[in-house]
């Protein structure tokens, strides 16, 4: 059944992704921190450096949990993805939305074993989505260190069901997940980074080279005033300030990740993350100050409360 917008869900569905492997260094997981922000209100950010820089003589620096989404990077250098069924206009897919669950802390540098599958295929009319999934397996010891589930929106290439019913298909059910809401309440706390112009070259050296994010021309092309802000990055970004403010600095407090991309980051605005503690659960918000606009919004899960709190 292929179609207009290039979509054949029975072939995109049906794919059996190959076992992939990721590897990174120290180097990798540094460059990574950098272009998330770390350290970038006070070099010398005792909650941050871990990140960074040896602290202290320790001999591993310590890895964002928020790391892992670059392990299942099922996509082209140029950020786009590359399956059999799949033909759409690179310059309108967005990342909609990311979920990440965590069983064990990432070693410094790793060589990473990836299972993929096709989690999800939605026909919403406007637009499709894809969700892929990806466990990954530290290559080594063979122990699963995570889980990343990252959902891509296709502006414009819905439409490709052929019947009254839409096409939606779900592999796995319960793990539906939705836009969170945000309490009326004041948040519990509230955290404000500035990005740099320069954020989203700098965060591109990750991987992620989609020229959505480096091209004015392009991102003219798909309706942008200039390039966007990966959506990855602000998530980063997010859950630093969460991590900062909740876990006292400690990232192995954190369990689980959910991130909907609400709306486009331009590089250089600011970002409020707001918080709201609910048990082991913190609900968030960021919102772009110039605009006052709220552009991500989730929750993260952990695994205890910080004893200072
Ligand atoms: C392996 C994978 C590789 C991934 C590679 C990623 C490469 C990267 O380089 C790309 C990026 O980083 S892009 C930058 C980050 N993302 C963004 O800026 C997107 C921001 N969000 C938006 O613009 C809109 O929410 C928008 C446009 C997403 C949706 O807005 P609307 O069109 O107004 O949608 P709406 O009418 O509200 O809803 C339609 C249906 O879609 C569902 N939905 C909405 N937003 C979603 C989102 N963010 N994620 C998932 N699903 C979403 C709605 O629930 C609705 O479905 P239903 O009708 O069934 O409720």
């Amino acid at each position: 059944m292929a179609n207009i917008s290039g979509f054949n869900p029975e072939l995109l569905v049906s794919y059996k992704f190959p076992e992939k492997t990721f590897t990174y260094s120290e180097r990798d997981a540094v460059i990574y921190a950098l272009g998330v922000g770390a350290c970038g209100r006070d070099a010398a950010d005792d909650d941050e450096l871990r990140y960074v820089y040896h602290e202290n003589g320790l001999q591993f620096i310590q890895v964002l949990p928020t790391f892992s989404a670059l392990f299942s990077f099922e996509v082209r250098p140029t950020g786009e993805l590359d399956l059999p069924g799949l033909q759409y206009d690179p310059s309108l897919m967005l990342h909609g939305q990311q979920y990440i669950e965590l069983y064990k802390p990432f070693p410094s540098s790793a060589s990473i074993r990836n299972e993929s599958c096709i989690a999800g295929l939605h026909d919403k009319g406007k637009a499709a989505i894809i969700e892929i999934e990806t466990k990954s397996y530290n290559s080594e010891s063979g122990e699963l260190l995570c889980m990343n589930r990252m959902t891509t929106y296709f502006r414009g290439a819905g439409g490709f069901s052929n019947s009254y019913q839409p096409f939606s298909y779900s592999n796995n059910p319960t793990n539906k997940a939705s836009a969170v809401k945000i309490p009326k309440s004041r948040p519990f706390a509230v955290y404000e980074d500035c990005t740099q112009p320069s954020q989203a070259l700098l965060y591109s050296l990750s991987g992620d080279h989609n020229p959505l994010h480096l091209d004015p021309k392009i991102a003219k092309v798909a309706g942008f005033s200039r390039p966007i802000l990966h959506g990855l990055c602000t998530l980063g970004f997010a859950v630093r300030a969460i991590i900062k403010c909740i876990c006292r600095g400690d990232p192995n407090m954190v369990k689980s990740i959910l991130g909907r991309f609400l709306l486009h980051v331009y590089p250089g605005e600011t970002l409020i993350t707001e918080m709201w503690l609910q048990g082991l659960r913190v609900i968030y918000q960021v919102k772009v100050k110039e605009r006052n606009r709220s552009v991500l919004s989730g929750y993260v899960d952990l695994h205890r409360l910080a004893s200072s709190l």
